[in-house]
């Protein structure tokens, strides 16, 4: 099981704080979609150039063009590049081609989708590499969360391989990985805490006594 740094609500510098902070105790940095939203990708590219050893996630939540946007996300070096789940098939089987080009690996973000357990089958046949449940901000601001969605594609899903995002904070963390994903995201969970390093370490530990 990988832990996820999810950086939403900073600058370019603020990224390249944080993560100064916690690298040792993260697998994979994402830059969120809000940064990518005011900064381009070139905040892919400045923490990728200065976090080399880093796997860096870029959220882009590509909903169409899913070929090119994977091409330029790959070019300013992000590993790993979101497409949502609710785009067509088409979409996500242009990212899943063009990633397999550039050697980078595809997420489907759930986020929305109705039918989980149905559209995670078809998306798994699709090639993807992470399938990941998703309560977004606006979600959880209406109380929900995506724990039962995570069973839902444990159960499902064959190929790729599953996470979660949404919400998780060290009191949550131990439902989470009783349900043992392969990925775990926490943004505000460890960047909204007065001691992100603290909060890191304890969550890889708790991720790698499983
Ligand atoms: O994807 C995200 C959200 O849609 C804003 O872009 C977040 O990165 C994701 O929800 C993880 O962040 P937290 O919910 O703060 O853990």
């Amino acid at each position: 099981m990988e832990l996820q740094l999810a950086l939403d609500l900073v600058d370019i510098h603020g990224a390249k704080q944080v993560v100064k902070e916690v690298a040792p105790y993260i697998d994979i940095v994402e830059i969120g979609t809000p940064v990518v939203i005011n900064e381009g990708l070139h905040a892919v590219k400045a923490i990728k150039d200065e976090f080399p050893s880093l796997k860096v996630l870029a959220d882009l939540k590509i909903m169409d063009a899913g070929g090119y946007e994977v091409m330029k996300a790959s070019e300013a070096g992000a590993d790993i590049i979101t497409v949502l789940g609710v785009s067509d098939d088409a979409t996500i089987k242009g990212a899943v081609d063009e990633a397999r080009k550039q050697n980078k690996k595809i997420m489907v973000d759930m986020i929305n989708v109705k039918d989980i357990a149905g559209r995670a089958q078809e998306i798994d046949n699709l090639g993807v590499d992470y399938i990941c449940v998703h309560s977004g901000y606006d979600h959880q601001a209406a109380g929900k969360n995506s724990f039962e969605d995570l069973a839902t594609i444990k159960r499902v899903v064959k190929r790729a391989k599953t996470a979660i995002a949404g919400g998780i904070k060290l009191q949550t963390l131990p439902e989470v990985i009783g349900a043992q994903p392969d990925l775990v995201i926490v943004g505000g969970g460890i960047t909204g805490s007065d001691d992100k390093q603290a909060v890191a370490a304890e969550m890889q530990r708790l991720i790698k006594q499983g």
